[in-house]
C-alpha cells in the first residue's frame, strides 16, 4: 500500500513536471529547502526524478537563514542523506522584517525578502532554476487570499520566468494536495524543524486554510476541482474588460 502511495506521488509529479515543461537537460536547480515537510518531500521526491528522467539536471539544496534560532545540521544532513549539495545563506530578515520596520503584517515582506535571497544565492550558484515547495492547497488559498483580501483572480502559477534575476521558479508540488504531501512526509521520516517564526499560526493564511478545510468537509472534491477550473479556465468565461 505504502509503495503504491510512493509509486503515485511520484507519478503525479513527474506529469506535472512534463505538462509544464518544468525541467530539460542541463538545468540547475536550486531547492529552496525551509525545513518544512512541504520542502523536504519536494527535494525528496525531484531526486527521484533525477534518477529516472530522460533529461539530465543537478540539483542543490538551499537553506535561507532569517535570523531564527534553527537547527541546521539536519538539512545539512538530509542532503546528505539525499546525496545533493546543501548551502546555508545567513540573512538579517528577521531583524529587518520585526525590528527595523517593525510590521504589523510581517508575512508577506519576509516571504517576500527569502524568496529574493533565495532567487540571489540560486544566481551565485549558477543555478537557472529554483524549486519551491508549494502544493494544490497553498495554490488555492493564495487564490483565496487575493480574491479576499484584494478583489483579485491570482495565484501562483507552475513555472514563473524572473525578468530580473534570470531565474525561473518551478512549482513541481502544484497538483498534489498537501494531505498527500504531509503523508508522504511521514512515510519517509523526512526531518521537519520547528517553526520558529513569532508570527506562525496566526495568518490570514491561517484563516483561509481553515476556510478551505470547512469548505473541504461540506465538499470533498473541492481542491480537485479548483485544479480543473485552473487548468481549463478561459477568458471567454469571464467578463470582458470595461470601455
Ligand atoms: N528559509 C527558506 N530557505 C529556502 N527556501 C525557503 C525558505 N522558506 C521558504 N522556502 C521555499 O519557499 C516555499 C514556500 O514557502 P512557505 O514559507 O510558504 O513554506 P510552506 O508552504 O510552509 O512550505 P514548507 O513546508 O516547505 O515550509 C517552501 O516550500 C520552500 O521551497
Amino acid at each position: 500500500m505504502a509503495k503504491e502511495f510512493r509509486r503515485w506521488v511520484l507519478a503525479g509529479v513527474k506529469k506535472t513536471i512534463v505538462d509544464y515543461g518544468m525541467l530539460a537537460s542541463g538545468d540547475r536547480v536550486a531547492v529552496g529547502l525551509s525545513g518544512g515537510k512541504d520542502s523536504a518531500v519536494l527535494l525528496h521526491v525531484l531526486n527521484q526524478v533525477r534518477r529516472v528522467a530522460p533529461v539530465k539536471f543537478e540539483l542543490h539544496g538551499v537553506f535561507i537563514d532569517a535570523g531564527w534560532p534553527v537547527e541546521v545540521n539536519v538539512l545539512r544532513e538530509f542532503c546528505r542523506r539525499e546525496d545533493v549539495p546543501f548551502y546555508y545563506k545567513p540573512t538579517d530578515i528577521a531583524a529587518i522584517v520585526f525590528d527595523i520596520r517593525q510590521e504589523k503584517n510581517p508575512c508577506s515582506l519576509c516571504a517576500n525578502l527569502r524568496r529574493g535571497a533565495l532567487h540571489s544565492t540560486a544566481g551565485e550558484l549558477g543555478c537557472n532554476k529554483v524549486a519551491l515547495g508549494h502544493h494544490l492547497d497553498d495554490v488555492l488559498e493564495t487564490f483565496l487570499l487575493n480574491l479576499f483580501f484584494t478583489g483579485r483572480f491570482q495565484t501562483f502559477t507552475p513555472v514563473t520566468f524572473l525578468d530580473r534575476s534570470g531565474v525561473t521558479v518551478i512549482r513541481p508540488l502544484a497538483c498534489l494536495p498537501q494531505e498527500h504531501v504531509h503523508e508522504l512526509a511521514r512515510l519517509e521520516r523526512l526531518p521537519v524543524l520547528e517553526n520558529p517564526c513569532p508570527a506562525s499560526g496566526r495568518t490570514r493564511r491561517q484563516e483561509v486554510r481553515q476556510v478551505v478545510t470547512e469548505l473541504s468537509a461540506r465538499y470533498p472534491d473541492l481542491r480537485e476541482r479548483f485544479l480543473h477550473a485552473l487548468q481549463t479556465a478561459g477568458l471567454r468565461n469571464l467578463w470582458p474588460a470595461r470601455h
